[in-house]
């Protein structure tokens, strides 16, 4: 069987200490396979982004262990932690996080400048549906054309992962479609592993793995026999 994207075993995150401490993660166990969308659905609180950035390399597990293909993210030090994040990943959050100054295609050059085999900005721009707006800035554009631009951002240097933290949740219903159908294309056509964090449980339907988290664990993990077009979710 091919390498998994992703292993974790055991994994614990506690914040703080005593009777104060916060159980972020109570002991995970998962395994994701590569090329695949992977939508993680929980309540406020549950421990999702707290497993995304122990996955990115952006946060240490206070217990167990975690994979990258066959390297040991939990073994890694700091150093080795930037440069993974750095070859392999993109990411994108709820809040763009654009430079306001700077254009689209500026803003997606601040990756591709330092890449090891990025795309052109224009070709990452578009991707994402938006070449006619590389000279925009920011604050010319919709929510949605810069979560776009943040997407165009995330993929220029072709990661192999694409980890997306409530990459919907300031968007609205036909904007957010829009998004997720990139996400979708990008997984199609370059065979990105795409892992979602969400609140919006409809997201479920363009996935083919769901995986439903509550309290700091996962409870069940669901192969999605029937994975529709993002175009099609209903909120
Ligand atoms: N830096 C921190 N310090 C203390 N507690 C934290 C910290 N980060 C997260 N927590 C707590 O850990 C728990 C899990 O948080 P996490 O952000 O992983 O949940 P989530 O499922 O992603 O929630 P949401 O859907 O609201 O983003 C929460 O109780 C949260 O308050």
């Amino acid at each position: 069987m091919a390498t998994p994207a992703y292993r974790a075993e055991g994994l614990t995150r506690t914040y703080g200490e005593g009777a104060s401490a916060v159980h972020a993660l109570r002991g995970v166990d998962l395994s994701l396979p590569t090329g695949e969308i992977v939508v993680l659905l929980g309540p406020s609180g549950s421990g999702k982004s707290t497993l995304l950035n122990i996955l990115g390399g952006l946060d240490r597990p206070s217990s167990g262990r975690a994979w990258f293909r066959d390297a040991e993210l939990t073994a890694m030090t700091d150093r080795q932690l930037t440069r993974y994040r750095r070859d392999h990943l993109g990411f994108i959050f709820q809040f763009y996080n654009l430079m306001p100054s700077l254009t689209a295609e500026e803003n997606v050059e601040l990756v591709t400048e330092i890449a090891r085999d990025p795309m052109t900005p224009s070709e990452a721009l578009e991707l994402v549906g938006l070449e006619k707006r590389r000279g925009h800035f920011p604050s010319q554009l919709s929510g949605g054309e810069q979560q776009r631009v943040a997407i165009a951002r995330a993929v220029a240097k072709q990661p192999d992962v694409l980890l997306c933290d409530e990459p919907t949740g300031a968007l609205d219903s036909t904007t957010g479609r829009e998004v997720l159908g990139v996400l979708q294309h990008l997984n199609e056509t370059l065979g990105t592993t795409v892992l979602i964090v969400t609140h919006a449980a409809a997201t479920a339907a363009m996935a083919d793995r769901v995986i439903r988290f509550a309290d700091g664990a996962i409870r069940t993990v669901d192969r999605n026999p029937g994975k529709r077009p993002a175009r099609e979710i209903e909120w």
